[in-house]
């Protein structure tokens, strides 16, 4: 099943972090994205284009409509013709499996926009 038609699993402070090897083996699904490290923890982040700022907001709100229905939340940078969205999972503090699903899924949504 590919990470598109995976949903989120429950955030929850033991769970585990993801492997680097389950890592590697995700990546290559979500190759736009890089993986970032800010404030110690390792996160997945993407910017993308837009004609201009309405457009820019319309994703955005549906990418808030993905974390919504996912119960799991990114943060969102909305500008002038660009959206940078980057995921993690607060509770652990680095990358968990969701955040693979969900920036899997948010490529979709732009993908389809
Ligand atoms: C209670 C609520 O489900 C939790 O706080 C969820 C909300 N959304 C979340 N989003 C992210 N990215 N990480 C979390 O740990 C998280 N926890």
């Amino acid at each position: 099943m590919t990470l598109q038609q995976q949903h989120c699993e429950a955030c929850r402070a033991d769970a585990p972090r993801i492997t680097e090897q389950e890592a590697r083996e995700l990546r290559p699904q979500i190759p736009d994205w890089k993986q970032i490290e800010e404030d110690g923890e390792e996160r997945l982040q993407r910017q993308f284009s837009f004609k201009n700022f309405a457009e820019a907001l319309a994703f955005t709100n549906r990418v808030g409509d993905l974390a919504e229905d996912e119960g799991h939340h990114p943060a969102l940078l909305t500008e002038y013709g660009k959206v940078t969205v980057t995921w993690w999972t607060h509770k652990i503090g680095g990358l968990h499996r969701n955040d693979f699903i969900c920036a899997a899924k948010t490529d979709d949504l732009y993908e389809h926009r």
